[in-house]
């Protein structure tokens, strides 16, 4: 069985509470209250500029030029395509790309960068592929659900989302990241599997927490009022 192939099998208890979720179902239906989405597109932003640093890791840490060459262009392409989308979102709730950088991570969002960050910075490339492989993976499998729903794909406000994440060009993203994992796994021992596994598992756990974080619009308790 190929490493990924048992992940797959861990994973679906959290997939199934990822895809029945209020917020996901809401950009699919086209009911989601736009100011959780502007809330969550201030945050994904956020996420995304800290998740872009784990590319900027893997090519340190990869092993051949093909390999550094496809994480630099994973790097532009978080920077310069998908968070485009929410720059183009920013622009109809009137926040500016300045606006996004100086806003304040939320817990959720700090928990999920920083702990992803570290096993970047401190793991085998394995350990960060499999930190970053959840991330791509679930909004993939997120788009295509979405995509078979009438309407959501052309939805005058949700489409483009809608879109962006079932588009080929992710999909190959995320079959990419799961060949690299299986690649980089063949010879690893039961005990680098459990390992490799509570991190895969971990920043799934963090992809669900995010949707929650997004629909509550939860941010540090006492400061909540101040925040939204
Ligand atoms: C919390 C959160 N998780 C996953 C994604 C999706 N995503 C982030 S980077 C990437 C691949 C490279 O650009 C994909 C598919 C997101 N936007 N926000």
């Amino acid at each position: 069985m190929k490493f990924s192939e048992r992940l797959h099998e861990k994973l679906q208890p959290i997939w199934r509470k990822n895809h029945a979720h209020p917020f996901v179902r809401g950009i699919g239906d086209g009911t989601l209250d736009k100011e959780k989405f502007r809330f969550y597109m201030i945050q994904d932003y956020l996420y995304l500029i800290e998740y872009a640093k784990l590319f900027a890791i893997g090519a340190v840490k990869a092993r051949d030029v093909k390999t550094m060459g496809k994480f630099a262009a994973l790097l532009d392409g978080t920077l310069n395509e998908e968070m485009s989308l929410h720059r183009e979102y920013g622009k109809k709730f009137g926040i500016s790309a300045a606006e996004f950088e100086q806003a304040s991570p939320s817990p959720t969002t700090l928990a999920y960068t920083h702990y992803m960050l570290h096993v970047g910075q401190s793991g085998t490339l394995a350990e960060l592929v499999a930190a970053v492989l959840p991330c791509a993976w679930s909004y993939w499998e997120i788009g295509k659900e979405l995509k078979d729903i009438p309407g959501a794909i052309n939805h005058d406000f949700y489409g483009d989302w809608v879109k962006m994440y079932s588009s080929k060009e992710f999909g190959q993203l995320a079959q990419w990241c799961i060949d690299l994992l299986d690649e980089l796994t063949v010879e690893a021992s039961e005990a680098e599997r459990n390992a490799l596994e509570e991190i895969f598992l971990n920043t799934t756990r963090f992809e669900y927490l995010f949707w929650e974080m997004a629909y509550h619009q939860t941010m540090w308790p006492a400061d909540e009022d101040d925040e939204k």
